[in-house]
């Protein structure tokens, strides 16, 4: 068999028709109860034992840090990995409702080192806008952070992982997950692409990951990427608590289009997501001024988290400082307008690049912005939840981190 796990998986196969009017839309397991989920972890190879990781801790957030800060995401030319700060772990992971018995970990017996690590969260799903399942939203998880240690690769501790993740999830009677990947396996939502737009062209040459166009001089590139001293959004400030209220309307609102999209819900929620976070998460909103009843008035938000990578083997430089787009409502600007902000918000936080997947609306701003594409894909998936038929990457209004 190809995939010998993911065959054995309640998920869409691969030799399953698409678009068929036969196709169910909803669970592919129905009547499943936590009574019949088995109480005890899975058996893991000898001297390793399984252990919840405590991200509370500045301890346990760091030890998670170095895991995947040396054997997490890297693209295909090994030219970067994913460096996801301790603080930004310590936001993913303790959103309300959070578990710390859903951060998974393995540890060697004897030396106590954390050596794999996967991890849930909860969150409402809404698939299909109209579907009658779907419509207010499935409990579901957030699958991220999977990750076995360079050492330990390709002995199928992977599967392992997921099944365990999948048992403690399902003691509390949530039978649905979502998660993306780079990797192709049983059976992408939707597949959607990178595109990134470079705000420090001299380092993304030095690196090589960009390349002097044809009969273009290094100072010409980097005028060409120039960007406006100040930003052009009437009203345009950082994001204060006071704001969330309005901010979770406006969400779901905008996010009422798509057909896959979470439902914030609750002000504890936004807060929590959307609150700025220094080198985690940038939120601003334009403040349309006082109205009627005294208060500010929110039109639009513009969001981006801050994800760097670690430059592998580069001797100039060592860590790429990159933006990535978040949630991006434009009410009274266009979104062209908010979205050339966002760049101008970023390249003053000092970020290299500013990255966003051609979801939502992004696709409108991309060539206008001078954003290029990327050659990675990166493919959204359900556990457990069949849809008649795939997505489009503007169909997609979900972002996972
Ligand atoms: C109701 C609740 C449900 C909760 C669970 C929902 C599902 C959640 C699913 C997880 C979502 C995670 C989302 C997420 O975190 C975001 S995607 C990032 C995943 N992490 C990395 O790429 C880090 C670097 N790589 C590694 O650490 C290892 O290569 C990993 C651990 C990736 C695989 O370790 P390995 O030593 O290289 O491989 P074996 O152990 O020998 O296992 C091979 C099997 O694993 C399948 N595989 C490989 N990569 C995968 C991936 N990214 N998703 C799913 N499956 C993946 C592969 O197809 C094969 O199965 P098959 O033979 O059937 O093809
Ligand atoms: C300069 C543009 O590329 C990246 O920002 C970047 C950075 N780090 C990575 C680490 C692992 C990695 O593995 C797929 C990709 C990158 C990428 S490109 C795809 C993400 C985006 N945008």
């Amino acid at each position: 068999k190809k995939h010998s796990f993911w065959e054995s998986q309640p998920v869409k196969q691969f030799s399953e028709e698409q678009n068929s009017e036969t196709v169910e839309e909803g669970p592919v397991q129905v009547n499943q109860d936590a009574k019949g989920v088995r109480e005890t972890g899975y058996a893991l190879p000898g001297g390793y034992e399984w252990c919840d990781c405590d991200i509370s801790s500045a301890e346990g957030a760091e030890e998670v840090y170095t895991l995947l800060s040396e054997n997490y995401v890297e693209d295909d030319d090994n030219m970067f990995r994913f460096n996801y700060s301790s603080h930004f772990l310590s936001w993913a992971l303790q959103p309300p409702g959070f578990k710390p018995f859903w951060h998974v970990g393995v540890r060697v017996i004897k030396s106590k080192k954390l050596v794999a690590f996967i991890s849930a969260i909860p969150a409402k799903i809404r698939v299909g806008k109209n579907s009658p399942k779907g419509k207010d939203g499935v409990s579901m998880v957030e699958i991220n952070f999977l990750c076995v240690h360079k050492k330990l690769r390709t002995k199928r501790l992977a599967p392992v992982l997921i099944r365990e993740i999948t048992r403690r999830v399902n003691l509390f009677d949530i039978w649905q997950a979502s998660y993306t990947a780079g990797v192709i396996i049983p059976t992408p939502l939707a597949t959607c692409r990178y595109f990134h737009r470079s705000l420090n062209p001299k380092k993304l040459i030095e690196v090589g990951f960009s390349k002097l166009g044809k009969r273009m001089t290094l100072s010409r590139t980097i005028k060409l990427h120039k960007l406006p001293q100040k930003t052009s959004t009437p009203g345009l400030r950082r994001m204060s608590k006071e704001d969330a209220p309005q901010v979770l309307e406006l969400l779901n609102a905008y996010l009422a289009q798509f057909d896959l999209a979470c439902l914030f819900q609750s002000v504890d929620e936004v807060e929590h997501w959307f609150l700025p976070r220094e080198n985690v998460i940038y939120t601003y909103v334009v403040d349309a001024g006082e109205g009627k009843d005294g208060k500010r008035k929110i039109t639009d938000i513009m969001s981006f988290y801050s994800l760097p990578s670690t430059i592998i083997g580069n001797e100039h430089h060592k860590e790429l400082r990159a933006a990535f787009s978040y949630y991006n409502i434009a009410n009274t600007a266009s979104l062209k307008s908010l979205m050339e902000d966002a760049l101008i918000c970023a390249r003053d936080e000092n970020f290299d690049v500013f990255n966003a997947l051609d979801i939502m609306q992004n696709a409108e701003f991309m060539k206008d912005l001078k954003f290029g594409i990327g050659d990675g894909h990166l493919q959204y998936y359900l556990y457990n939840w069949k849809v008649k038929k795939a997505l489009t990457p503007q169909q997609v209004g979900l972002v996972l981190l």
